[in-house]
């Protein structure tokens, strides 16, 4: 297996008393979308200053594209596109204009510089836009601009923080699309800071959960779950059009693999040590219930965070502030 592209091994920062990063290993394989969780002061952002070079561990290592961030920042910076929360650009030049400027920034040759620069802006689909001043831009099309300013140089890594944010429903699905899309079309490696879990859920291939300055847990959602709730019984959810008769309740507990039964108006939701489905349905034909839907119930992100702070907040008293704060600023954020 090739080498991990971003590979961090007891990365640790600390300003003064504080550990804004304890003791951090993660590693990131190429043309993976990672996505860093956790609340403000997590320290997610000191961990990618750390990974770009433009902070100095207190102890540790973070080896990026093959180098040693801390002791070769500049191979490091011409790898790795780094986008924050909130991009500038000049306002009165048009889109074409700021990422010529960009790409001269990056020493790309004066002969390649504009058709790299409406390539870039075709790829992330703003080809109709390359002669609008910046000033016009909606926030989601500022986005995409902020995006073709870390693409131009052809990185092997990017580094988005908070893209979405400010951006409407459908504007977000499609960058986030269009994430995907780049990436693997091109290899492209991509570590995303985010607060808004159904868009992490949605384009990410690995978490890693973040909460004052230790990396909680990590992996892709599927497995996580598997960790949470192997303990879980198997749970059904049935939809029937006809409504259920009284007595379907106590009919289902009679089944001996039947363990518990939640009814709630033409939704069955069954519980049991293994997987009955097929004997459920059979039963539920028999009793004259027309099934309209039949699903077996599946953890995301929100169950594994609730279920993640329920068993970490007493164990981890430092945490216990932030953790909270986590919850919250999550739980609302994504509403
Ligand atoms: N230069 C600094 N000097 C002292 N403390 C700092 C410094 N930079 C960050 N910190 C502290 O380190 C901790 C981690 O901060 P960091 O910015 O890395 O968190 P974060 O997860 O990126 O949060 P946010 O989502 O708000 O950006 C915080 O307690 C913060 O106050």
């Amino acid at each position: 297996m090739e080498a991990p592209i971003i590979e961090l091994k007891g990365l640790t920062k600390c300003y003064r008393s504080l550990r804004a990063v304890d003791n951090l290993d993660l590693a990131i394989h190429k043309g993976e979308i990672f996505g860093l969780l956790g609340p403000n002061g997590a320290g997610k952002s000191t961990t990618i200053l750390m990974m770009l070079g433009l902070t100095e561990p207190t102890s540790g290592t973070a080896t990026v594209c093959g180098f040693n961030a801390t002791r070769d920042p500049i191979p490091v910076k011409r790898k790795v596109g780094y986008m924050p929360d909130n991009v500038g650009f000049y306002n009165n030049m048009t889109a074409l204009e700021n990422l010529v400027y960009i790409g001269r920034l990056n020493g790309i040759p004066e002969h390649e510089v504009k058709e790299r620069a409406r390539d870039t802006l075709e790829e992330v689909g703003l080809a109709g836009a390359l002669n609008k001043r910046a000033a016009t831009f909606s926030r989601g099309m500022k986005q995409r601009l902020g995006l073709a300013d870390v693409l131009i140089k052809r990185p092997e890594v990017i580094i988005l923080d908070e893209p979405t944010l400010g951006i409407d429903p459908s504007g977000v699905k499609d960058f986030l699309t269009l994430i995907k899309q780049l990436s693997r079309q091109q290899g492209l490696t991509v570590l995303l800071s985010s607060h808004h879990l159904h868009q992490v859920q949605q384009v990410c291939d690995r978490v890693g959960i973040f909460v004052g300055g230790k990396l909680l847990a990590e992996g892709n959602i599927d497995a996580l779950a598997g960790n949470l709730f192997s303990s879980e019984p198997f749970v059904v959810e049935i939809a029937v059009k006809n409504v259920a008769p009284d007595t379907l309740k106590t009919d289902l507990l009679a089944i001996d693999t039947v363990k518990k039964v939640h009814i709630n108006d033409q939704l069955l939701q069954i519980s049991g040590d293994t997987d009955i489905t097929p004997e459920l349905v059979r039963f539920l034909v028999q009793k004259g219930m027309d099934i309209t839907g039949v699903q077996r119930r599946t953890y995301g992100l929100d169950e594994i965070y609730e279920r993640y702070f329920e068993t970490n907040l007493n164990e981890n008293s430092s945490s216990e502030k932030s953790s909270g704060l986590f919850q919250r600023s999550f739980f609302r954020k994504r509403k």
